[in-house]
This record gives structure tokens, sequence and C-alpha cells, in this order.
């Protein structure tokens, strides 16, 4: 008996512990400054099917500026250039929508994404004709090498650069760090941890970001752009501005690929809470969530069959349309084509790789 109630006070004890540390941290890290940049009007364009039309833009832009929201990235989901029978093709140019954007946003600055081999030189010159201000380089995370020539190119025409570290879940702190090194030293400013997949928990984020700070610290900021397929977006964030990242993405509405990414509104009351300074109204953008963003989305970025199975296998989240799209025309399962995908450690531009996955489980369905 006494031996169970020892038992009992230990796990007490430690739970208070953990408490306590908890606070600890909260109050090493009160009085963040963190900078948010919402990316529904581009990571929500794989959720959208990239279907978006001026008025949408317009409207979202100008409900998220008047938020206070500072930074709105506009672009095909798959970047510049992502228009195309690979990717899918967009309703309206992305370049007119850039446009748009920065003629409706008063405050709020317009970034635009672009991956090297997809988008080119040229769509970034037009992109900042087209009034955007933030170029945003995504490569996989083993790829830094291939954005030299951009960030470049960016920095000569005085953009701001931010560097995207894409399925940031498949190597190791110490590999990112490099690879962040890279970046940074081809001019690029802010290097992102990016949870493509939705993979990543806690610590992890919190490990990455701690070493890609250490690597770069003094030369260049660090972000996190979170997506929801565990159900962490939130959870991860906090964790990745806890470890030094003062830049932060996320959706309103969680409006993204896959489950969609950190619910930016939800993460502005955490931040609220915490004491953490974002500049964003928290009663605005919960009325422009649901007044504004809910009315464009084709339907709620939820936790389902699917997307669980992406952040539980791994899978780059922008696939979720197209294995969908696959398991539809073959008569297979979609779940089954993304743990495949997983296991094939499928990355950005693999994505005729689910019709083959689809075609595989046909064959042995059908033998
Ligand atoms: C092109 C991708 O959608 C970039 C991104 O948002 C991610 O990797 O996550
Ligand atoms: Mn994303």
């Amino acid at each position: 008996m006494s031996n169970v109630t020892t038992t009992e006070t230990n796990v007490l004890a430690r739970r208070w512990a953990d408490v306590a540390a908890d606070n600890q941290r909260t109050e090493q890290t009160t009085g963040l400054d963190l900078r948010l940049t919402d990316t529904c009007l581009r990571d929500g364009s794989h959720h959208k099917r990239h279907q978006f039309v001026p008025q949408e833009v317009r409207d979202i832009v100008g409900a998220l500026d008047a938020s206070g929201i500072p930074v709105i990235e506009v672009t095909h989901g798959d970047g510049l250039g992502g228009s195309s029978f690979n990717y899918g093709f967009s309703k309206t140019p992305e370049q007119e929508l850039i446009k748009l954007a920065a003629e409706t946003a008063k405050r709020a600055k317009i970034a635009f994404l672009m991956l090297p081999g997809v988008g080119t030189k040229d769509d970034i010159r037009a992109a900042q004709d087209n009034g955007g201000q933030i170029c945003r380089i995504a490569t996989h995370c083993t790829e830094a090498d291939t954005s030299r020539q951009h960030f470049k190119l960016a920095r000569e025409l005085g953009l701001e650069t931010v560097g995207f570290l894409m399925m940031s879940h498949t190597q190791s702190p110490e590999t990112l760090a490099k690879q962040a090194r890279i970046m940074v030293d081809a001019g690029c400013q802010c290097v992102y941890v990016v949870d493509s997949a939705g993979a990543l928990i806690m610590e992890g984020v919190g490990d990455r970001v701690s070493a890609v700070l250490a690597e770069i610290d003094g030369e260049a900021t660090v972000g996190f752009h979170g997506h929801e397929n565990l159900g962490l977006g939130v959870a991860n964030t906090v964790v990745a501005a806890r470890a030094g990242a003062t830049q932060i993405d996320g959706s309103v509405r969680r409006f993204g690929a896959g489950a969609g990414n950190t619910p930016l509104e939800a993460f502005i009351g955490v931040s609220d809470k915490l004491g953490w300074s974002t500049g964003v109204d928290f009663l605005q953008i919960v009325d422009a969530a649901e007044d504004v963003v809910r009315p464009v989305m084709p339907e709620e970025c939820t936790l389902n069959r699917m997307t669980l199975m992406m952040g539980y296998a791994g899978v780059y989240s922008s696939f979720l349309k197209h294995a969908g799209n696959a398991a539809d025309r073959y008569g297979v399962s979609g779940a089954q084509i993304l743990l495949e995908a997983g296991a094939r450690k499928l990355i950005g531009g693999q994505e005729d790789q689910l019709i083959d996955i689809a075609l595989m489980l046909k064959a042995k369905q059908d033998a």
C-alpha cells in the first residue's frame, strides 16, 4: 500500500515539475515579437485546385490586411510557373492575382513563392513588377544549392528573401543547418523549417529550428511553416517560436494543402495569451476567418483518413488532391496510395508516381 502511495506521489511530483518547467519556459519566452505570413492564397491554392478568382483575392487580402497580418503570400500552390499539366492549371494567371493583392493591401507586404525548376528568373522579375516584395524560394531540404542563382537575383532586385527547406522531417537538424548555410551564403535573409507533410512532432520542430538558428544566427532569421496533418500545427508553431523562429506561417481557417496549415487565428489567440506580439487583432482575424475566408474555401480542411495518413506516412501535403484523383480514376484506396508514397519517400515534382502507385495497387487488386 505504501509503495502505491509513493508511486502516485512521485507521478504527481513529476507532473508538477513539468508544469513548473513549462511555466518557466513560458516566462522565458514572454515578449516575443513575431512576424506572421498568411499563406491561404498560396498554400490554400492546393486545396482550391488553383481556382481563385480576382474578387476572392481582393476580399481575402482586404480582410487580412485590415486585421494587421503583415505578410500575405499569393501564388499558384506550387509557386510561380506552377500552372501546368503536372500540378494543375490556375483559373486566373497568378501574376494577375499578385498584382491585385498588391493593389488591395494598404499595409501588408505581398510575398510570392518560387521553386527553382518550376518557376524562372523572369517569373521573379514579373512578380516584382506586379508589386510582390518578398521572394520565397523553396527547395527540397537537401537541394538548397539549386536556389543560389535565384537568391542572387532576388537580392540584386532589392527583394526581401526567404528560403523554404521543404520536407524538413526527412532530415536531421544537422543536415538542415548545413542546407540553411547554403541558402544564407547565397543571399537568403530568413530560412524556414518547412513541415510539408505535417509529420513533425514538437521536439522534432524545436531541435530543427534550434540547429538552423545556431548556424545562421546574426546573419539571417529562422521561420517555421506547419501543416495540420497530425493535428499539431499550433503546438508545433509554439515550440518553433520558443526555439527562436521569429517568422511564422499559417493560414486563416487552415486553408492549405493536406489537412491545411497552422490555423493562424488560433495561433494569434495563443500568442496573445502567452504575451507574444503579432500585431494582429484577434477579434478581427476571427471574423475574417469566418466571414471572408471560409466562403472562399471549397470545403473545410479536415483531419480524415487521407490527411491523417499524410502526417503518419510523411507525405508532401500537396499530394492530397493528386492522390485522391488517382484513387478515383483507378478505383483503389487513396490511403494506400499515400502509404506507398511515404514508403517511396516521394518529393514534390513526383506527382506522376502517384498514378504509378495507383496502377500497381489496381494490378494487385485485379490479380
Ligand atoms: C510547394 C509547396 O506547397 C510548399 C509548401 O508549402 C510546403 O512544402 O509545405
Ligand atoms: Mn505548405
